[in-house]
């Protein structure tokens, strides 16, 4: 997938802008403060019908502005589509893939695979589980169709069991549940683990490219110890559970698990190395889309040049370059970029105050 047109109205600073990105890497420079992080939040928003930078959508309309309207045309291979989102400030939001009206915004994730790095992507690594999950889920998501329904389902059920040993409901109207809970838990486990599985696969080599010296293990935990069995394990728990209010172990309590040797990957890690190790989950992940399903995801790295230096940011162009992907990098000054990279970028862009130039 590939965006051939973008159109962008009353987001963060930008007034209007319109640009015709190349198919392969696409350069946006310009001084602090221009406007450059705004154009890739404004193609997440378009993929997710959410800001990565802010929980509060409305934030990202211009000041004073009643709307924000984000349109694309889009390429994979000779197929084409249109996409456009209209999100007002009242909170609601208007979606259409090729003029029809769309109610989910799963929707979105699913015509338009977006992978993002930004300089805070550290998070992935620092923060708890939940953002981890995040990007097991949006794998598992994109690989297995099973996988969405049954997501949907384990939170939905999750709720009401909580609800119950919260009221103090005795084990027998809880197990009334558990037969569907169980069955959701493990189809969602399973999912998880095979496409962690898969994905290490590919992460072996991009990380033995970034981190020739570094001995790093990425493993996926389930949310309850391996060797018992779920059913088992909610009935022994269930004491713990009604006395906390809650339960405490299942798939919502997954995690992937990164380890350079005995030490978690953050304490072991330099910052930079720490951006290419979340630039190569980033990047496999993609990859593993294009192998699974055929899809391509379309790129986004905000401030590519920080924390790297020339030699990783060489390294770091020339594994996105691999995936034949879409890429929008940003940076404040072009050479940063083009000194590092062997073919010049398709198509450059330059902001200022909220408009948007191409070089030609
Ligand atoms: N809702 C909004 N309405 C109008 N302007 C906004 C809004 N939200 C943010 N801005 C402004 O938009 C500008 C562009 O921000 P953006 O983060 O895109 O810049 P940038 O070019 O990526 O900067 P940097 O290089 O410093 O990261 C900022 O000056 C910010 O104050």
């Amino acid at each position: 997938m590939s965006l051939s047109r973008l159109h962008i109205e009353s987001f963060r600073n930008i007034s209007s802008a319109q640009l015709q990105p190349g198919d392969g890497l696409n350069l946006i420079y310009g001084h602090n403060g221009s406007g450059k992080t705004s154009i890739l939040e404004a193609i997440y928003f378009l993929g997710m019908g959410r800001s990565f930078r802010s929980h509060l959508s409305q934030r990202v309309i211009k000041n004073d502005d009643d709307a924000l309207t984000l349109f694309a045309n889009m390429e994979s291979g000779d197929e084409q589509s249109k996409i456009g989102l209209r999100r007002f400030r009242s909170g609601d939001i208007e979606v259409k893939i090729n003029g029809d009206k769309v109610k989910r915004l799963s929707t979105l994730a699913e015509t338009l695979p977006i992978q993002v790095i930004t300089p805070e992507s550290f998070s992935l690594l620092f923060e708890g589980p939940k953002s981890r999950r995040q990007f097991i889920d949006w794998g598992a998501f994109h690989s297995d169709p099973r996988f969405y329904a049954a997501w949907v389902n384990v939170r939905r059920i999750l709720k009401q069991r909580n609800q119950l040993l919260r009221d103090g409901s005795p084990y027998s109207s809880i197990q009334f549940w558990d037969k569907e809970f169980i069955r959701y838990a493990e189809l969602v486990t399973d999912i998880r683990k095979q496409y962690v599985d898969s994905l290490n696969e590919l992460l072996k080599g991009i990380i033995g490219e970034f981190l020739p010296q570094v001995d790093v293990k990425v493993s996926f935990t389930r949310g309850w110890d391996a060797k018992t069995e779920y059913a088992q394990l909610l009935e022994t728990q269930y004491p713990r559970d009604l006395a906390t209010g809650y339960t405490v172990s299942g798939p919502h309590k997954a995690d992937l698990r990164l380890r350079v040797g005995t030490l978690p990957a953050q304490d072991a890690l330099s910052r930079g190395q720490l951006k290419l190790l979340v630039c190569a989950l980033r990047i496999a992940q993609g990859k593993l889309l294009k192998q699974q399903i055929d899809k391509k995801s379309i790129y986004l790295v905000d401030d590519l040049p920080s924390e790297l230096d020339a030699k990783h940011r060489k390294l770091l162009l020339q594994q996105l370059a691999d995936t034949g992907a879409q890429v929008f990098v940003t940076a404040i000054e072009p050479a940063a970029i083009v000194d590092s990279l062997i073919t010049p970028p398709s198509k450059m862009f330059h902001v200022e105050q909220g408009r948007v130039t191409v070089i030609e």
